[in-house]
Protein backbone atom coordinates (compact mmCIF):
# COMPACT_ATOMS: atom_id res chain seq x y z
CA UNK A 1 0.00 0.00 0.00
CA UNK A 2 1.49 3.87 -1.01
CA UNK A 3 2.30 5.68 2.04
CA UNK A 4 0.37 8.79 -0.22
CA UNK A 5 -2.17 7.81 -2.51
CA UNK A 6 -3.74 10.70 -4.73
CA UNK A 7 -6.30 9.77 -6.48
CA UNK A 8 -7.81 12.18 -9.27
CA UNK A 9 -7.85 15.26 -7.44
CA UNK A 10 -9.09 18.38 -8.36
CA UNK A 11 -9.34 22.12 -7.40
CA UNK A 12 -10.00 25.17 -7.93
CA UNK A 13 -9.11 28.84 -6.94
CA UNK A 14 -12.87 31.01 -7.36
CA UNK A 15 -13.93 29.76 -10.66
CA UNK A 16 -10.70 28.81 -12.10
CA UNK A 17 -10.00 25.16 -12.33
CA UNK A 18 -6.48 24.48 -12.02
CA UNK A 19 -6.38 20.61 -11.08
CA UNK A 20 -8.12 18.36 -13.64
CA UNK A 21 -7.71 14.45 -11.92
CA UNK A 22 -4.21 14.61 -10.49
CA UNK A 23 -3.03 11.24 -9.24
CA UNK A 24 -0.14 9.95 -8.29
CA UNK A 25 1.41 7.32 -5.57
CA UNK A 26 4.18 7.92 -3.01
CA UNK A 27 5.50 4.94 -1.44
CA UNK A 28 6.64 4.88 1.96
CA UNK A 29 10.75 5.97 2.57
CA UNK A 30 10.10 7.45 -1.14
CA UNK A 31 11.23 10.99 -2.82
CA UNK A 32 8.69 11.99 -5.61
CA UNK A 33 9.28 15.35 -7.69
CA UNK A 34 6.90 17.41 -9.35
CA UNK A 35 7.85 18.92 -12.34
CA UNK A 36 6.79 21.29 -14.55
CA UNK A 37 6.27 24.46 -16.17
CA UNK A 38 5.42 27.73 -14.08
CA UNK A 39 1.44 27.72 -13.28
CA UNK A 40 1.12 23.92 -13.99
CA UNK A 41 -0.34 23.40 -10.29
CA UNK A 42 2.58 21.81 -8.28
CA UNK A 43 2.29 24.41 -5.37
CA UNK A 44 -1.61 23.72 -5.73
CA UNK A 45 -1.07 19.46 -5.19
CA UNK A 46 0.66 20.03 -2.02
CA UNK A 47 -1.34 22.91 -0.35
CA UNK A 48 -4.43 20.60 -1.25
CA UNK A 49 -2.84 17.75 0.82
CA UNK A 50 -2.55 19.76 3.68
CA UNK A 51 -6.39 21.34 3.32
CA UNK A 52 -4.78 24.89 2.47
CA UNK A 53 -6.45 24.52 -0.67
CA UNK A 54 -10.15 22.77 -0.97
CA UNK A 55 -10.22 19.61 -2.86
CA UNK A 56 -13.20 19.42 -5.10
CA UNK A 57 -12.95 15.94 -6.44
CA UNK A 58 -11.23 12.97 -6.01
CA UNK A 59 -9.16 11.88 -2.52
CA UNK A 60 -6.25 11.05 -1.40
CA UNK A 61 -5.43 8.24 0.87
CA UNK A 62 -2.22 8.27 3.21
CA UNK A 63 -1.46 4.97 4.85
CA UNK A 64 -4.66 3.53 3.27
CA UNK A 65 -7.05 6.40 5.46
CA UNK A 66 -8.74 8.49 3.17
CA UNK A 67 -8.71 11.97 4.03
CA UNK A 68 -12.08 13.66 4.02
CA UNK A 69 -11.41 16.84 3.00
CA UNK A 70 -15.33 18.38 3.73
CA UNK A 71 -14.42 17.47 7.68
CA UNK A 72 -12.49 19.77 9.42
CA UNK A 73 -11.32 16.81 11.76
CA UNK A 74 -9.75 14.64 8.91
CA UNK A 75 -8.10 17.86 7.84
CA UNK A 76 -6.88 18.50 11.23
CA UNK A 77 -5.92 14.35 11.44
CA UNK A 78 -3.98 14.78 7.49
CA UNK A 79 -2.19 18.10 9.05
CA UNK A 80 -0.95 15.50 11.75
CA UNK A 81 0.74 13.58 9.22
CA UNK A 82 1.90 15.81 6.68
CA UNK A 83 4.01 19.01 7.13
CA UNK A 84 4.65 21.86 4.50
CA UNK A 85 7.80 23.90 4.42
CA UNK A 86 7.49 26.56 2.17
CA UNK A 87 9.49 28.93 -0.17
CA UNK A 88 9.25 31.26 2.67
CA UNK A 89 10.73 29.95 5.60
CA UNK A 90 8.92 32.14 7.71
CA UNK A 91 10.00 31.69 11.40
CA UNK A 92 9.25 34.07 14.48
CA UNK A 93 11.61 36.77 14.18
CA UNK A 94 11.37 37.73 17.98
CA UNK A 95 12.21 33.77 19.45
CA UNK A 96 15.11 31.85 19.06
CA UNK A 97 15.99 28.91 16.39
CA UNK A 98 15.24 26.75 19.73
CA UNK A 99 12.27 28.38 20.22
CA UNK A 100 11.26 28.19 16.97
CA UNK A 101 11.40 24.96 16.66
CA UNK A 102 9.95 23.78 20.00
CA UNK A 103 6.81 25.70 19.85
CA UNK A 104 4.17 23.68 18.13
CA UNK A 105 4.92 20.59 19.56
CA UNK A 106 4.77 22.84 23.34
CA UNK A 107 1.57 24.94 22.32
CA UNK A 108 0.00 22.29 20.33
CA UNK A 109 1.33 19.21 21.92
CA UNK A 110 1.50 20.18 24.92
CA UNK A 111 4.16 18.22 25.65
CA UNK A 112 7.58 19.05 28.25
CA UNK A 113 9.95 20.98 27.79
CA UNK A 114 13.06 19.53 28.20
CA UNK A 115 11.64 16.17 26.19
CA UNK A 116 10.88 19.01 23.29
CA UNK A 117 13.81 20.64 23.48
CA UNK A 118 15.80 17.71 23.07
CA UNK A 119 14.43 16.48 20.76
CA UNK A 120 14.56 19.84 18.43
CA UNK A 121 18.35 19.55 19.15
CA UNK A 122 18.36 16.71 17.03
CA UNK A 123 16.50 17.94 14.78
CA UNK A 124 18.80 20.64 14.67
CA UNK A 125 21.74 18.50 14.33
CA UNK A 126 20.15 16.64 11.47
CA UNK A 127 19.70 20.04 9.09
CA UNK A 128 22.78 20.89 10.45
CA UNK A 129 22.02 23.84 12.51
CA UNK A 130 22.45 22.84 16.26
CA UNK A 131 25.51 25.36 16.69
CA UNK A 132 22.85 28.12 16.38
CA UNK A 133 20.11 27.25 18.72
CA UNK A 134 19.98 30.29 20.62
CA UNK A 135 20.56 32.64 17.81
CA UNK A 136 17.87 34.65 16.47
CA UNK A 137 16.37 34.30 12.70
CA UNK A 138 18.33 37.81 12.06
CA UNK A 139 21.48 36.56 12.81
CA UNK A 140 21.13 33.47 10.20
CA UNK A 141 21.53 33.47 6.23
CA UNK A 142 18.33 32.57 4.18
CA UNK A 143 19.91 29.29 3.86
CA UNK A 144 19.94 28.86 7.28
CA UNK A 145 16.45 30.03 8.21
CA UNK A 146 15.26 27.73 5.88
CA UNK A 147 17.35 24.67 7.23
CA UNK A 148 15.74 25.89 10.73
CA UNK A 149 11.91 25.67 8.26
CA UNK A 150 12.80 22.49 7.93
CA UNK A 151 13.66 21.10 11.39
CA UNK A 152 10.30 23.37 12.94
CA UNK A 153 7.89 21.58 10.17
CA UNK A 154 9.74 18.08 11.39
CA UNK A 155 9.33 19.01 15.57
CA UNK A 156 5.45 17.78 15.47
CA UNK A 157 6.92 14.30 14.00
CA UNK A 158 4.76 14.60 10.47
CA UNK A 159 4.60 11.02 8.41
CA UNK A 160 4.99 13.20 4.94
CA UNK A 161 7.18 15.98 4.27
CA UNK A 162 6.32 18.40 1.50
CA UNK A 163 8.95 20.53 0.37
CA UNK A 164 7.73 23.20 -1.73
CA UNK A 165 10.42 25.25 -3.33
CA UNK A 166 12.35 25.28 -0.83
CA UNK A 167 15.62 26.25 -2.37
CA UNK A 168 14.12 29.65 -4.75
CA UNK A 169 14.25 32.48 -2.27
CA UNK A 170 18.02 31.78 -1.32
CA UNK A 171 20.87 32.91 -3.31
CA UNK A 172 22.85 30.29 -5.56
CA UNK A 173 25.44 29.59 -2.93
CA UNK A 174 23.12 29.07 -0.14
CA UNK A 175 20.69 26.59 -2.24
CA UNK A 176 23.13 23.18 -1.55
CA UNK A 177 23.59 23.64 2.00
CA UNK A 178 19.71 23.70 2.05
CA UNK A 179 19.53 20.58 -0.11
CA UNK A 180 22.10 18.96 1.87
CA UNK A 181 19.56 19.04 4.80
CA UNK A 182 17.04 17.65 2.30
CA UNK A 183 19.49 14.83 1.53
CA UNK A 184 20.30 13.67 4.72
CA UNK A 185 16.33 13.40 5.41
CA UNK A 186 15.82 11.20 2.34
CA UNK A 187 18.93 8.96 3.59
CA UNK A 188 16.81 9.03 7.25
CA UNK A 189 14.16 7.85 5.04
CA UNK A 190 11.29 10.27 5.41
CA UNK A 191 9.16 9.67 3.33
CA UNK A 192 9.06 13.14 1.13
CA UNK A 193 7.07 14.99 -1.82
CA UNK A 194 9.00 17.99 -3.92
CA UNK A 195 8.28 20.69 -5.80
CA UNK A 196 11.32 21.62 -7.12
CA UNK A 197 13.10 23.75 -10.05
CA UNK A 198 16.64 22.58 -9.80
CA UNK A 199 16.78 19.28 -11.64
CA UNK A 200 19.93 18.08 -10.84
CA UNK A 201 18.80 17.93 -7.38
CA UNK A 202 15.59 16.23 -8.60
CA UNK A 203 17.13 13.45 -10.59
CA UNK A 204 19.76 12.52 -7.60
CA UNK A 205 17.17 12.56 -5.00
CA UNK A 206 13.83 10.94 -6.81
CA UNK A 207 13.08 7.63 -7.39
CA UNK A 208 9.84 9.16 -9.36
CA UNK A 209 8.94 12.40 -11.25
CA UNK A 210 5.83 13.49 -11.81
CA UNK A 211 5.60 15.90 -14.74
CA UNK A 212 2.77 17.97 -14.61
CA UNK A 213 0.89 20.85 -17.45
CA UNK A 214 -1.81 23.03 -17.35
CA UNK A 215 -3.33 20.93 -14.28
CA UNK A 216 -2.75 17.84 -15.80
CA UNK A 217 0.16 14.59 -15.16
CA UNK A 218 1.44 14.39 -17.98
CA UNK A 219 4.01 11.63 -17.45
CA UNK A 220 5.39 9.95 -13.98
CA UNK A 221 8.64 7.75 -14.69
CA UNK A 222 11.82 6.94 -12.65
CA UNK A 223 13.98 10.39 -13.78
CA UNK A 224 16.60 8.61 -16.08
CA UNK A 225 13.45 8.05 -17.96
CA UNK A 226 11.54 10.86 -17.77
CA UNK A 227 14.82 12.86 -18.47
CA UNK A 228 16.91 11.34 -21.08
CA UNK A 229 13.47 9.53 -22.44
CA UNK A 230 9.99 10.57 -22.13
CA UNK A 231 6.84 9.45 -23.89
CA UNK A 232 5.28 12.19 -24.02
CA UNK A 233 6.02 15.53 -26.46
CA UNK A 234 5.22 17.66 -23.84
CA UNK A 235 7.60 16.26 -21.29
CA UNK A 236 10.19 16.56 -24.30
CA UNK A 237 10.03 19.72 -24.95
CA UNK A 238 9.81 20.81 -21.19
CA UNK A 239 13.32 18.39 -20.04
CA UNK A 240 14.59 19.42 -23.46
CA UNK A 241 14.32 23.47 -22.74
CA UNK A 242 15.22 23.22 -19.01
CA UNK A 243 18.24 21.13 -19.02
CA UNK A 244 20.15 23.14 -22.30
CA UNK A 245 19.20 26.06 -20.28
N1 LIG B 1 -4.31 32.12 -4.65
C1 LIG B 1 -4.60 31.97 -5.94
N2 LIG B 1 -5.68 32.56 -6.49
C2 LIG B 1 -5.98 32.41 -7.78
N3 LIG B 1 -5.26 31.66 -8.66
C3 LIG B 1 -4.17 31.06 -8.18
C4 LIG B 1 -3.78 31.18 -6.80
N4 LIG B 1 -2.65 30.44 -6.62
C5 LIG B 1 -2.36 29.93 -7.83
N5 LIG B 1 -3.26 30.29 -8.75
C6 LIG B 1 -3.29 29.86 -10.18
O1 LIG B 1 -3.39 28.43 -10.19
C7 LIG B 1 -2.57 27.87 -11.20
C8 LIG B 1 -1.60 26.88 -10.59
O2 LIG B 1 -0.70 27.58 -9.72
P1 LIG B 1 0.44 26.85 -8.90
O3 LIG B 1 1.08 27.88 -8.01
O4 LIG B 1 -0.09 25.63 -8.26
O5 LIG B 1 1.45 26.44 -10.06
P2 LIG B 1 2.96 25.95 -9.98
O6 LIG B 1 3.09 24.86 -10.97
O7 LIG B 1 3.33 25.65 -8.57
O8 LIG B 1 3.75 27.24 -10.50
P3 LIG B 1 5.20 27.81 -10.15
O9 LIG B 1 6.20 26.82 -10.67
O10 LIG B 1 5.25 29.12 -10.91
O11 LIG B 1 5.25 28.01 -8.66
C9 LIG B 1 -1.92 29.05 -11.92
O12 LIG B 1 -2.70 29.34 -13.05
C10 LIG B 1 -2.00 30.17 -10.91
O13 LIG B 1 -2.05 31.41 -11.55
Amino acid sequence: MPHLAVNGIHAKYGSLDVLHGISFDVDRGEVVSLVGPSGSGKSTVLRTLVGLTPVTGGGIEVDGTSIDYRSSRSVRAARDRMAIVFQQYNLFQNMSVLGNVTLAPRRVKGRKRQEVEAEAMDLLDLVGMAHKAHAYPDELSGGQQQRVAIARALALRPEILLLDEVTSALDPELVNEVLDAVRRLAAEGMTMLLVSHEMAFVREVSSKVVFMDQGKVIEAAPPAKIFDAPDSERARDFFGKVLRG
